[in-house]
């Protein structure tokens, strides 16, 4: 297995200890959480009771043939743990997401969970926001003035493609990659956004991490927002 693959399993796996019988669980999306979900089915196949709330339709692909239990999201009243993946993680514990194109769903599960734990390969850790593309999901309807307006802010927006198409995310939506400066400040830019029609959600995470998991040489490395 290659290096940042095995990082990515090593947080993923580590993540898994945190979850406890009985539990709701907050699956996220992307190739981190692939792993963890892995972990999670033999812990499953054991007799580990849980139900799961997926974040992607991809999420829930994995969580049937891993013979994970879902649960319907309209029935959970609450999220115990939530385990998400992230394209970045700066200083503070804010996070940049969406690279997969996931980040509505994902924001709308993980901002419910009690312990929200964020799993990544020590790439993923950054001194400030900015360098990776920041994924905004909008509405298709008008998308080339949204991102006008977007590209008003002081960012590069470019609409996402797939295959020679426009990526859709899960909820029918297009998503723009805005190349901002570095993001000093990143509850005001996703504000900022935000405030604009046409935009459904930003790709910032603010103040919504716990604990941050990440997979090194070393094995992993745990960063809590208290430290
Ligand atoms: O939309 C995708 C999600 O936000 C992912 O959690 C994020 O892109 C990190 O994915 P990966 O673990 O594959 O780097």
């Amino acid at each position: 297995m290659e290096q940042l693959e095995m990082y990515k399993k090593l947080a993923g796996e580590k993540a898994v200890e945190y979850i406890e019988d009985g539990m709701t669980i907050g699956l996220g999306s992307g190739s981190t959480v692939y792993w963890m979900m892995k972990k999670v089915s033999e812990l499953v196949k054991d007799g580990l009771t849980i139900q799961g709330v997926p974040t992607s339709k991809r999420t829930e692909g994995w969580a049937k043939e891993f013979g994970i239990p879902l649960v319907d999201f309209s029935n959970v009243e609450k999220i115990d743990v939530a385990i998400d993946g992230a394209d970045e993680i700066d200083s503070e514990l804010q996070l940049a997401k969406g690279g997969g194109g996931s980040l509505v769903r994902e924001k709308i599960v993980d901002i419910l969970a009690e312990k929200f734990i964020v799993i990544a390969d020590k790439t993923k850790l950054v001194k400030t926001l900015g360098k990776f593309p920041l994924p905004v999901e909008v509405v298709p309807f008008g998308y080339e003035v949204t991102a006008k307006r977007i590209a008003n802010l002081g960012a590069t927006p470019v609409l996402r493609m797939k295959d020679g198409k426009v990526f859709v995310s899960d909820n029918g939506n297009y998503i723009l990659d805005c190349q901002f400066q570095a993001i000093e400040q990143p509850e005001l830019l996703h504000e900022e956004i935000k405030g604009l029609v046409g935009v459904v959600e930003t790709g910032l995470f603010v103040n919504m991490a716990d604990i941050v998991i990440i997979g090194n040489e070393q094995g992993t490395e745990i960063i809590t927002k208290n430290r």
